[in-house]
């Protein structure tokens, strides 16, 4: 039987204490615990001044395959438009996002990530990776939201379940469709994936919705809103409110910020789809900087396979003449890797047989 995503979270638990959070919107100068330089992130350096933007792609577009393949390739990641997620539904989800992360710290805390919780309030899963705190709070919905939600809004949390439940139905059909388009660019059909089956709808894969807060921030440069990571999914689907910050790094240009596009969302490739296709798909670098005027939503819809499921590069993908870069390996002993390897987890694995 398949494990649920939440128990392959709770295997790896990330204990940080929420006690120390600080009265974000009070402080007029960044303390110590949250001030970066590039002794606490190799990467921490300001985004490049490159012309070189993420592609944007219209899902109406002709040569639609070819150019989520080339994205994919090249980029890691992209922003897709005209993708049938009604906007009144992507204005739902940002208001029930403003709405919580506006609570009181107090009320916040009532539905806290427990000790050995996956879901609910929390700082940034990464957090335990570095030694300086991210000017950032996040909550985590897996499963059902109703618990969380009626401890934060006893008296509205039916409404907020059904925007959850609704966003959910949406990305779920988005994800699948993204991964067939990224897939049959590289010549990949639907007999190939049988965990797709029956209905080639991916019904088993599994997903998280991660919210995500950068409050304003005092000090930004010196500040961290979350730091640069590669996401442990296949894909993920990022809804950003109007408010830039999220930035994607590439080894020949450096950080790129992706400005928010009204109504577009944003799709990254992640440590999954690298292994599933062999590294032709890079898992993108990307963090969240913050700034001084305006306060960041983000949405991000994290989706991966089964978790019992073993996932390995496909046979067409690879050189013949070579052997898989990566080993066959569920997402559950991946997250366990990245639990200890962090951003070096693909190359860990890498010829590794687990
Ligand atoms: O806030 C963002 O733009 C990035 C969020 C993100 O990378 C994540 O939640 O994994
Ligand atoms: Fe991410």
């Amino acid at each position: 039987m398949n494990s649920m995503l939440s128990d392959v979270f709770r295997s790896h638990p990330i204990h940080i204490p929420l006690s120390n959070l600080p009265d974000f919107t009070s402080l007029r100068h960044l303390p110590d615990s949250y001030t970066w330089t590039p002794k606490d992130d190799l990467l921490f350096s300001a985004a490049s001044a490159s012309d070189q933007s993420l592609p944007s792609i219209n899902l109406d577009d002709p040569h639609l395959a070819t150019r989520v393949g080339h994205a994919c390739a090249t980029w890691g990641a992209f922003q897709v438009t005209n993708h049938g997620v009604p906007s009144r539904l992507l204005d739902d989800i940002e208001f029930l996002t403003g709405s919580l992360f506006r609570l009181p710290v107090h009320r916040k805390l009532k539905a806290a990530r427990s000790e050995n919780g996956v879901s609910g309030y929390g700082v940034a899963r990464i957090a335990s990776f570095f030694n300086k705190q991210m000017w950032s709070e996040g909550f985590t919905v897996i499963g059902s939201p109703l618990d969380d939600f009626r401890k934060l809004w006893p008296n509205h949390h039916v409404k907020y379940c059904e925007i959850i439940k609704e966003y959910e139905e949406h990305m779920q059909k988005l994800a699948a469709k993204l991964m067939w388009l990224a897939l049959g660019s590289l010549g990949v059909e639907e007999k190939d994936i049988k965990w797709a089956w029956p209905s080639s709808d991916f019904q088993g894969a599994q997903a998280a919705i991660q919210l995500n807060h950068y409050p304003i921030c005092p000090e930004p440069d010196r500040a961290m809103g979350l730091a640069a990571h590669t996401d442990s999914t296949l894909l993920t689907i990022l809804y950003q409110n109007d408010t830039a910050g999220l930035q994607v790094f590439r080894d020949d240009v450096g950080w790129v910020t992706v400005p928010p596009v009204p109504g577009s969302l944003v799709v990254n490739v992640g440590d999954l789809l690298h292994i599933l296709t062999n590294g032709i798909f890079p898992s993108v670098l990307h963090r969240a900087r913050v700034n001084h005027v305006r306060s960041r939503f983000s949405m991000a819809y994290l989706w991966g396979p089964p978790s019992d499921l073993m996932i390995s590069p496909l046979p067409q993908l690879v050189d013949p003449l070579q052997s898989p870069l990566y080993p066959s390996l569920t997402w559950k002993q991946y997250l366990a890797t990245k639990a200890t390897h962090f951003n070096q987890s693909l190359s860990f694995i890498r010829n590794y047989d687990l």
